[in-house]
C-alpha cells in the first residue's frame, strides 16, 4: 500500500496526519519544521555531531552498519550491553532545542536521541522493532527527517502487509502505543543517485535498574 498525502491548502500543510495502520498508533506530520529551518539543522548537525560508523557482528564477522550513527542523552540513560556499557554523549544546542520542541509536539518526555545520517541511497537500515526493554511496553518514539525524503516502511509482524511513507524534509513521525509491538520498520536502499539525509529519533529510556 502506498499512501501519499494531497494537500492543496498550504496553510494546512503542516497539520497531523493519522497513518490508518491497524494496531498502531503512526502520526504524520509534514513540515513540522518550514524547509529553510530544516536544512539548516540538516547541516548543523551533519558538522557538529560526532558521528561514527559502527560494527555489528554479523555470522561471527564483524560488518561496517551502512550509515553514520551518533547517540546522545542523558547520563541516566546509559546502559550495559554484552558486557560493554554504552554511554550517550552530551546534548548539543541543536539535539537541545529540538528535543523540547518534539517533547511539545509529543506532550510526554525524551531523555535520549539517537542520530542515523544516509550519506546517500546505499546507506539503509533494516527491518527491526524498537522494543528494547529498557524503553518500556509502549514506547513513544519522534522521528525527525532533515535532507532527501526517503521512505519509510512498515510492515506488520504478523500479516506482513506493507505501508511506506515517504518521509519529506522537516517532517516528524510519531510512533505510539502498539507500534512497536505489532510492526516493524526500516529503510532500504535506492539505486536513484540522491542527496543525504539526518534522522534523529528522540526515545524515552528508563533507568536501568540495579540487579
Ligand atoms: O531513519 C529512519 O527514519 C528510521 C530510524 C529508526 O528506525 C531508528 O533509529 O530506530
Ligand atoms: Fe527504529
Amino acid at each position: 500500500m502506498q499512501f501519499s498525502f494531497f494537500d492543496d491548502d498550504s496553510e494546512h500543510a503542516s497539520q497531523p496526519q493519522i497513518i490508518p495502520l491497524p494496531g498502531a498508533d503512526v502520526v504524520y506530520m509534514p513540515r513540522w519544521l518550514v524547509d529553510q529551518e530544516a536544512t539548516a539543522f540538516y547541516h548543523a548537525l551533519a558538522s557538529s555531531l560526532s558521528w561514527s560508523q559502527d560494527t555489528i557482528k554479523l555470522f561471527g564477522k564483524p560488518v561496517k552498519i551502512p550509515r553514520l550513527q551518533a547517540w546522545y542523552g542523558d547520563l541516566t540513560t546509559q546502559y550495559t550491553y554484552s558486557g560493554l556499557t554504552m554511554v550517550p554523549k552530551e546534548w548539543t544546542t541543536e539535539l537541545q532545542n529540538l528535543r523540547s520542541r518534539c517533547e511539545k509536539t509529543a506532550e510526554c518526555r525524551f531523555n535520549s536521541v539517537l542520530a542515523n545520517w544516509y550519506r546517500h541511497g546505499q546507506d539503509s537500515m533494516g527491518m527491526h522493532a524498537d522494543d528494547e526493554p529498557e524503553l518500556g511496553v509502549q514506547p513513544v518514539i519522534a522521528s525527525l527527517t532533515l535532507g532527501e525524503g526517503r521512505p519509510f516502511i512498515f510492515r506488520h509482524k504478523q500479516t506482513k502487509e506493507t505501508t511506506r511513507i515517504n518521509l519529506e524534509h522537516g517532517s516528524l513521525l510519531i510512533m505510539r502505543g502498539d507500534t512497536q509491538r505489532n510492526y516493524l520498520h526500516g529503510i532500504n536502499k535506492t539505486t536513484r543517485s540522491i542527496g543525504g539525509r539526518i534522522n534523529l529519533t528522540f526515545r524515552y529510556i528508563y533507568p536501568a535498574t540495579p540487579e
